[in-house]
């Protein structure tokens, strides 16, 4: 009989994950169950897999995996660690509301805004954004070098490579609701000048002074909402003299509060954390039985 495994389907402005803790089941091949229980039909229907593991350093209380619905490994998820957040803390896995969270982008500190138990935001220290030109690093701070312009579909697309653990290539328009964001964002993730694929964003700001974004996630497609690609467009936008260092990000699926500190050079990310529902899946095949 094949092993199942327990899941919870969480979302963050929209943005859903299924979240395992591998305290508890082992999950051999990621990438497989990724792409195989991402799928809306036969699987959960997921924008990805979370992984919620232990770990061995006083640094760090938890850690986190992510992959994306196509099986590929992500450095960071800003929706699914605020996630991972509500998770530990109304699960009582743990009564702390300040979670130092290890990810393949290094240590994410959580706080947990709590009201009556439950847990109803969670601000997130996204550590400092990096700034590219393409393939060469130019620094945290570099003004001048950073509007790149690219080209898909025989148009040209201006836009700001930063990266926030995972890169993102943030394009500002006054045309947000004409863009074909599937096409668009399909070719541009493929583009030449991103040998590892990049996240799409796409930024209008609006006249209430929030910028509406949409995205086209890398490994994903289009997803409601990306928390990574939230701060990349705040930094943008604040690079760019769009914004100043705040910014409300409207996603299709919620908004996200951004502030980049000026001491410390730091974004920190306000946003919801939701549970969806639970269940028990089958490994995929090929996996060895959990333990
Ligand atoms: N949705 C996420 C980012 C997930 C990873 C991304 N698609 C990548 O491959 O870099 C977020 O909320 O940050």
């Amino acid at each position: 009989m094949k092993a199942k495994v327990h899941f919870t389907k969480m979302q963050g402005a929209g943005n859903d994950y299924i979240y395992v803790n591998t305290l508890l089941y082992n999950i051999a091949n990621p990438e497989e169950a990724a792409r195989v229980w991402s799928k809306p039909h036969t699987g959960i229907g997921s924008d990805g897999l979370v992984l919620i593991g232990e770990v061995d350093m006083p640094e760090a209380d938890y850690s986190m995996r992510i992959f994306n619905a196509d099986g590929s490994e992500a450095m960071m998820c800003g929706n699914a660690s605020r996630c991972i957040g509500k998770y530990l803390y109304e699960k009582g896995i743990t009564h702390k509301t300040d979670i130092r969270l290890l990810t393949k982008s290094g240590i994410k500190t959580l706080h947990l805004n709590v009201a009556h138990e439950r847990v109803c935001s969670v601000t997130v220290d996204m550590s400092e954004p990096k700034l590219y030109n393409t393939r060469q690093f130019i620094g945290s701070d570099n003004r001048s070098e950073q509007l790149i312009t690219l080209t898909a579909d025989g148009e040209d697309w201006p836009g700001t490579f930063v990266s926030m653990g995972n890169p993102h290539f943030v394009i500002f328009t006054e045309k947000l609701n004409q863009i074909d964001i599937a096409r668009i964002g399909n070719i541009l993730e493929h583009h030449e000048a991103f040998p590892e694929r990049c996240n799409i964003e796409f930024a209008q700001v609006m006249d209430n002074g929030h910028i509406r974004m949409r995205v086209w996630e890398r490994g994903s497609g289009i997803t409601m909402a990306c928390g990574t690609g939230a701060c990349a467009t705040a930094v943008a936008a604040a690079l760019t003299g769009r914004k100043g260092r705040e910014s409300v990000i409207e996603m299709d699926g919620g908004n996200v509060t951004i502030k980049w500190d000026e001491t410390n050079n730091h974004i920190y990310m306000t946003g919801p954390a939701e549970f969806v529902f639970e269940g028990e899946i089958e490994l995929p095949d090929g996996e060895p039985p959990t333990n």
